[in-house]
């Protein structure tokens, strides 16, 4: 059929489970969907168990190199696959999290575990306000071999380290930005042995532009105990700054990109969509896939009210520590309190505590 003629363009297949969707192979979905969201997601929040899905889902694509075949294929299952190799490596920490939580679901379900991490990243994102229809392809290549150690950012690394290692994947610097507005829908469990589930912004259950507002505050305190490898001072308490967001807030290469998020919730959202395509299908062969994208559900959509960035109370302007050269900071307002504001933690989600034997520094079970 002509791509020209609309009722080929609207014309749908219904699955068995009377499910409708474009492409048949995508019917497979359905069953997977319903359970993760029921069972593995905790019904619809964008909470613990959504960033858990949402950051793993990083963690396996970035495992791929432009230049060198042996940094790994990418979004291919192999950090569940090769767990005991690539969940021992430092800059996996916690990712054994996300193996204790996906786990159970992947062995029930009968999609590549590359196919399942972005599947579950995909509907984790769904579940998030602020957020523009996540895409998903169909059809990923399963791992034979793990990722080595060094295809993972760390939150100490240098931003000249982060860009190349990124751009080695296949990302310009505005992408490396782009794709961590997901900081915005974050925290931290292991950067400070001490506290767990410390947000990176004090809206981690929405996908707002205030990560990108905070980030660039003059940082004050720790949330917890000072020292840690990869954090700096953050400007509330409660929350946690990455040594890595900070320096990425502030260095001449990316202030810019850094800053046109603020305030500017459409654009944010768009260019992390964009970002999150190329992220998602790292190192396969999208040709060879499925477009299944109308499988994914539609996000909350966010309220004009929660898309206004604002300083946190008694902050303003004056604690911005200006970076981009190219235009002055945005005028926002000051949300009304007192200086005693504290971002409550994020709760944590029992699954992602489970099963798999933890050897302290990663997850030693395998799949
Ligand atoms: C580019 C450099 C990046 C660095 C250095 C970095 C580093 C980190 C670190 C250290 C944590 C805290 C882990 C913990 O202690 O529990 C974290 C959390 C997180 N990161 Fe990143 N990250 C980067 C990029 C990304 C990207 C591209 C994504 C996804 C598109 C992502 C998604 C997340 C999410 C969702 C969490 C929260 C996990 C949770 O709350 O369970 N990050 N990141
Ligand atoms: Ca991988
Ligand atoms: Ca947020």
């Amino acid at each position: 059929a002509s791509p020209l003629n609309p009722t080929a363009l609207t014309r749908r297949v219904t699955c068995p489970d009377g499910n409708t969707v474009t492409n048949e192979a995508c019917c497979v979905l359905f069953p997977v969907l319903a359970d993760i969201q029921a069972n593995m997601l905790d019904f619809g929040e964008c909470g613990d168990a959504a960033h858990t899905a949402l950051r793993v889902s990083f963690h396996d694509a970035i495992g791929f190199s432009q230049s060198d075949p042996s940094f790994g294929t990418g979004a291919d299952g192999s950090i569940f696959i090769f767990g005991e190799t690539e969940l021992a490596l430092a800059a996996n920490l916690g990712i054994a999290d996300a193996f204790n939580l996906e786990t159970p679901f992947i062995a029930k379900h009968n999609i590549s575990v590359g196919d399942f991490i972005q599947f579950a990243g995909a509907v984790s994102l769904s579940q998030c306000p602020g957020v523009l229809a996540p895409p998903f392809m169909l059809g990923r290549v399963d791992a034979t071999f793990p990722a080595p150690d060094g295809t993972v950012p760390e939150p100490f690394q240098s931003v000249d380290e982060i860009l190349a290692r990124m751009g080695d994947a296949g990302f310009t610097p505005a992408e490396v930005v782009a794709l961590l507005a997901s900081h915005s829908i974050a925290g931290a469990d292991d950067i400070d042995p001490t506290i767990q589930g410390v947000p990176f912004d004090s809206t981690p259950s929405v996908f707002d532009t205030q990560f990108f507002v905070e980030t660039q505050l003059r940082g004050t305190l720790f949330p917890g105990t000072g020292g840690n490898q990869g954090e700096v001072e953050s400007p509330i308490a409660g929350e946690l700054r990455l040594q890595s967001d900070s320096e990425l807030a502030r260095d001449s290469q990316t202030a810019c990109f850094w800053q046109a998020n603020v305030n500017n919730q459409a654009q944010m959202a768009l260019n992390f969509q964009q970002a999150y395509i190329k992220m998602q299908n790292l190192g396969q062969d999208v040709s060879a896939m499925v477009d299944c994208s109308d499988v994914i559900p539609t996000p909350p959509p966010i309220s004009a009210s929660a898309a206004q960035a604002f300083f946190p109370p008694t902050l303003s302007n004056a604690d911005v520590e200006q970076a981009c050269a190219d235009t002055p900071f945005p005028q926002l307002p000051t949300a009304s309190g007192d200086s005693a504001i504290t971002v409550p933690e994020i709760v944590q989600d029992p699954a992602t505590n489970g099963a798999c034997m933890d050897n302290g520094e990663g997850c030693v079970a395998t799949l």
